[in-house]
């Protein structure tokens, strides 16, 4: 964990980033080490330990947003904001900071999803992007933390308890089953091999499992039960695949949270940084208007029809073909005996991708034709759903 330690010298604080819990450690950059090696270091009661959080964070003017660093949520983000026309510009890989140019007064900030949610709650960060798993570990349900948009549509997985499928474990398909096994006692409890050291034991009291303990480990946790280091394990689990390799199975009622990558705000920062609130909702409406579209194709085709109102009636009679906000149809024009007349009218709608099919099927059989399918790139609503839970959240 990253711990601020401040010296004292008189009026002014030094702050020195060190890597680890302990004074000693070294520090992360060149010139704070040259601050700290040319100190003396002062009394005890002159340091102060903050949990990350730097004092001078409410002097800043800048907007600050926290994307992942590196891992598989990193490239997917960056894809996620560049298709909505938010381009993030790096000037190089091993930068930590970095700007889009159509947010302006925005900085960008890479950083470990964990230390994302750590420097929004620091007030080092005002928004970020980060798996619902890691908002929720180490957010700890603090009411500082507001979820914008809780479904961006990758990093889908679940954090789920997963047992050996071999042995003892056998014939143990539930949580219930687990936790009415007369091997976990007082004595010999049921070890759990986790990262997610919060989210487990509250996930066990909450369903009434006393007899556990938990091991704390960064990866490769599937090994652990083989290894006989721990009985079960609690992990992310995405296409199942390194479950069934390490002969491990997930159980019924054993799922913690179900995740995929969420946009996070601070509330303090939003409702009193300058600025903060703005840059969310146009954040907010471009990953809204980018989500919305690429669940949809525009439909077009042609209709011989009698007027535009029968033409709707026909369209509107087909469940599958009323369109976000029902069809346009418009007339064809052509020139007939030297005069202008519309036999066929075109008509536009909007279709779910899945139901794509059975809307082209609804549409022949009233008698369109010339069917032209188009993907979307935005669907702009007059007001997101989200921003106006958003303000209320924030009493506003
Ligand atoms: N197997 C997976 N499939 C899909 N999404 C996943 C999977 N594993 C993790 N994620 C999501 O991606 C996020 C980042 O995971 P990643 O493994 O890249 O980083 P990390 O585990 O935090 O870091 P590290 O593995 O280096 O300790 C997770 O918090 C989760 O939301
Ligand atoms: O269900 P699956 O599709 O097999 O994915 C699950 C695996 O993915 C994650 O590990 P990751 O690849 O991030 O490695 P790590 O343990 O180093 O974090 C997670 O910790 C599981 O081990
Ligand atoms: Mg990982």
């Amino acid at each position: 964990m990253n711990l601020s330690l401040q010296l004292h010298l008189q009026c002014t604080p030094l702050h020195i980033l060190v890597k680890s819990t302990t004074a000693t450690a070294t520090a992360t950059s060149t010139r704070s080490w040259s601050c700290y090696a040319s100190l003396s270091i002062p009394q005890p009661s002159n340091v102060n330990v903050l949990n990350g959080s730097s004092p001078l964070s409410s002097e800043r003017k800048e907007i600050r947003l926290g994307l992942p660093s590196k891992g598989r949520m990193s490239n997917d983000t960056l894809e996620l904001l560049k298709n909505c026309q938010l381009s993030v510009k790096q000037v190089n890989p091993r930068q930590y900071v970095a700007e889009i140019p159509q947010l302006s007064n925005l900085e960008v900030w890479f950083q470990r999803p964990k230390d994302i949610v750590r420097k929004l709650l620091s007030g080092d960060l005002d928004l970020g992007i980060v798996g619902l798993d890691t908002l929720s570990e180490y957010g700890q349900g603090n009411e500082d933390l507001i979820i914008v948009h809780e479904a961006l549509e990758y990093g889908d997985c679940r954090l789920s308890l997963a047992i050996p499928q071999y042995g003892i474990f056998e014939n143990i398909n539930s949580l219930e089953e687990l936790s009415k096994m007369p091997q976990w006692t007082e004595d010999k409890p049921l070890r759990v091999a986790t990262g997610f050291n919060y989210l487990g034991p509250k996930f066990m009291r909450e369903n009434g499992l006393t007899h556990v303990t938990f091991s704390t480990a960064d990866g490769a946790l599937e090994a652990a039960p083989a290894m006989g280091i721990a009985d079960a394990i609690l992990d992310l689990v995405s296409s199942g695949t390194t479950l069934r390799e390490n002969n491990l199975k997930e159980i019924e009622g054993g799922t913690v949270l179900e995740s995929q990558a969420v946009l996070v705000a601070s509330r303090k920062s939003m409702i009193q940084r300058t600025g903060v609130l703005e840059t969310t909702h146009e954040i907010l409406e471009r990953l809204e208007a980018h989500l919305r579209a690429i669940g949809q194709f525009t439909v077009t085709a042609n209709m011989r029809g009698s007027s535009a109102e029968e033409v709707a009636e026909r369209v509107l009679s087909q469940p599958s073909l009323s369109g976000l906000q029902g069809p346009t149809i418009s007339p064809v024009f052509c020139k007939r005996d030297g005069k202008v007349t519309a036999d066929y009218y075109a008509i536009v709608i909007c279709v779910p991708k899945k139901a794509l099919y059975k809307s082209i099927q609804q549409l022949r059989a009233i008698g369109g034709s010339g069917v032209l399918i188009s993907p979307l790139t935005y669907i702009f609503d007059e007001e997101t759903p989200r921003w106006r839970q958003l303000l209320s959240k924030l009493g506003l």
